[in-house]
């Protein structure tokens, strides 16, 4: 094991693998001594010692040790080979029985490894073939997370290659479920967990993390975990599932990604009395005591990572999620997912669908039922686009579109008490207590759940929209497949085939009267990789509502004759890799011309470019 002390480090050798080891504890690693390692060529560990480097988000003397004063910890890194029994404990170099005749020699693995030598694509199919075995979705899920913590390349290969079969084991339906009872499958702890008790020491906190050059945080505070609501601290399956698409759908380094949950406690009793629960057993902490604890982890993570990190808001709850976007859009690189990544996928999703039922945007009349995140963020993503494609005035485009909440039509007399995210979509109308009476009053051309709440496009719902629409756009967006306003067998039995419908978790294809019809999957999965992408290939310092346009076009281009030919509205994930390119490729224009991206020069050609970033899970040699 060759150590060195990180500051006097100097290597040649181009293919030089390293691994950084950082003593005491650490994700990654077992028993004494474990260590956490990071592949890095010896130019990137070079570039990483570099204290002028700022490339990823990093910044001058990260770890703060050369400011620290005698009476501060600091973090004692330092940089080895990982060899024999701790190589194969590596999640991220282990390769199992891929390790060749050479590598078992030249790296100490001599009898830790059974004789035969078995090849990556042997290893997928063999893991392909017992995930098929499981009848339980989540013993699916338990296997894949198990494979992220001991061989990280297999399981993105894995993802990659089978993205259609594994994405509602690794996210929606399965990972609300796997969320749902986190604490009693909880066996490898995942990303890092921020709760009150790190209150003041939250940059510490962060350094405990063994990877430095983070591009993409996702966080959340367990409040809104897909429609399932609060699951506190067991929410982290929600940023885990987010990163795991980080990486298999849009490229970015498994090393450069950071999950985060932010435990404030949480308010479902039946967590607070279950005592596998992984959280802490108080009641939410909320008001200032909320904000200075989210407040601290912002200016952490920029003090940490630099401008650059892209930080995601996930399954926040709307009375934070709203604020704490705004908050923070002027001096972070924020992005929320379910108001602004959801709005990009159905705005791109309507655009194509459009194609099938003719018409513009501004000459379709748009009925949510859902006035939260998803539901006002889409909609105002619309009514810009419709602002745009018209040049009439943004409030003007907003009265094509209604909204339905917990309490019925949202309608001008009900201003006054409606939260400021509604008050946009406050009509005139009378009052409509009901989707059904909603549904009759607007007649809606597309329809969109955003509710969290199954089975409400009921089959009276349904057969009101097919009854004034040749072809009813219906969006049953909530997640999981249990919280979704309709099934997919439902929308075309009670429309009788007619409908064009999408839902946020897939369902299989449905035969109808002899025909068979492939639903959509409307999740913002489409979007939120190819546009951190985007955002960390120019380097760009803020998100913007443009760039949310131009991922949204780039995705409505990829849906072809052929998926419309099949009713489809959005292209099959098998191709989600080339989607993200484009997209990432758009985002990537979109920030140059805004003056947002900080990479100069500008590539020239920055489809190829994306590409080229893209992280791809094949083995690498060991030397
Ligand atoms: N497919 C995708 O990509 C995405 C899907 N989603 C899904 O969308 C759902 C909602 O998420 P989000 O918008 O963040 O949640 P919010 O909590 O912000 O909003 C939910 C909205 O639904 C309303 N609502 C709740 N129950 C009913 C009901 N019975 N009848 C009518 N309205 C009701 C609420 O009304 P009130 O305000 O009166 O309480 C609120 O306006 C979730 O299931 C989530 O999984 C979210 C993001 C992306
Ligand atoms: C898909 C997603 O982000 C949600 O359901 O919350
Ligand atoms: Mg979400």
């Amino acid at each position: 094991m060759l150590s060195l002390n990180r500051s006097s480090f100097v290597l040649r050798g181009a293919a030089t693998r390293l691994v950084v080891v950082r003593c005491g504890s650490g994700r990654r690693g077992e028993g004494k001594g474990r260590r956490v390692v990071m592949e890095s060529t010896h130019e990137e560990v070079e570039a990483l010692m570099d204290p002028k480097n700022t490339v990823g988000g990093g910044v001058e003397d990260t770890y703060g040790e050369d400011r620290a004063t005698e009476d501060q910890l600091v973090t004692p890194w330092t940089v080895s080979v990982a060899s024999g029994y701790s190589l194969l404990r590596d999640p991220r170099h282990n390769k199992e029985l891929a390790f060749t005749e050479k590598e078992r020699d030249a790296h100490y693995l001599r009898g830790l490894l059974p004789p035969a030598v078995a090849c990556q694509d042997l290893q997928e199919k063999k893991l392909m073939h017992i995930l098929r075995q499981y009848k339980v979705p989540l013993q699916r899920y338990m296997a894949m997370m198990d494979l992220q913590e001991s061989n990280e390349r297999l399981f993105y290969k894995l993802l990659i290659d089978n993205v259609e079969e594994l994405l509602p084991v690794v996210y929606t339906p399965t990972v609300g479920e796997a969320c749902q009872k986190y604490g009693c499958i909880f066996r490898h702890p995942q990303g890092l967990f921020i709760s009150l008790k790190e209150r003041g020491k939250i940059l510490e906190v962060l350094r405990n993390w063994p990877e430095r050059s983070i591009q993409v945080i996702v966080v959340t505070d367990g409040e809104r975990i897909l429609g399932l609501g609060d699951l506190g601290c067991q929410g982290m399956g929600i940023p885990v599932g987010k990163l795991s698409l980080y990486t298999a759908l849009g490229g970015l380094r498994p090393s450069a990604c950071l999950p985060i949950t932010i435990d404030v406690g949480t308010n479902n009793e039946q967590l607070l009395n279950d005592e596998f629960y992984i959280g802490l057993r108080q009641r939410r902490a909320t008001g200032q005591e909320y904000a200075d604890l989210l407040h601290e982890f912002m200016c952490a993570v920029k003090q940490n990572y630099g401008e650059k990190v892209l930080i995601q808001f996930e399954d926040f709850a709307n009375h934070n999620a709203f604020d704490l976007l705004a908050k923070y859009t002027k001096t972070h690189l924020v992005f929320n997912d379910d108001i602004q990544g959801t709005a990009s996928v159905v705005l791109a999703g309507i655009v194509a669908a459009l194609k099938l039922v003719g018409g513009t945007l501004a000459e379709h009349t748009y009925l949510f039922l859902g006035a939260g995140e998803a539901g006002t963020g889409i909609a105002e993503l619309i009514a810009l686009e419709m602002s745009r494609q018209t040049n009439a005035p943004i409030e003007e485009c907003r009265k094509k579109i209604w909204l339905v909440d917990s309490k019925g039509l949202i309608v001008s007399s009900r201003k006054e008490s409606l939260q400021h995210f509604k008050k946009p979509w406050a009509h005139e109308h009378e009052p409509v207590n009901n989707l059904l009476s909603a549904v009759q009053a607007i007649k809606p051309t597309i329809l969109i759940g955003t509710s969290g709440v199954g089975r409400t496009f009921t089959k009276d719902v349904v057969e009101a929209m097919a009854s004034f629409n040749q072809k009813p756009i219906i969006l049953a967006l909530s997640n999981p497949t249990s919280q979704s306003e309709c099934t997919a067998e439902e929308a075309y039995t009670w429309s009788k085939g007619r409908a064009i419908f999408a839902s946020g978790s897939p369902f299989d294809p449905v035969e109808y009267e002899g025909k068979i019809f492939v639903p959509g999957q409307a999740n913002n999965a489409y979007i939120f990789p190819g546009f951190g992408l985007g955002l960390v290939i120019s380097g760009a310092i803020r998100v913007h509502d443009d760039m949310l346009l131009a991922a949204s076009e780039a995705l409505a281009q990829q849906v072809t004759q052929e998926h419309f030919d099949r009713g489809l509205i959005y292209p099959p994930f098998t191709n989600i890799r080339k989607i993200s390119a484009k997209i990432s490729a758009n985002v990537a224009s979109k920030a140059y011309e805004l003056g947002l991206a900080s990479r100069l020069p500008r590539p020239e050609n920055l489809m190829k470019y994306a590409e080229s970033c893209m992280y791809t899970p094949l083995y690498r040699s060991y030397r």
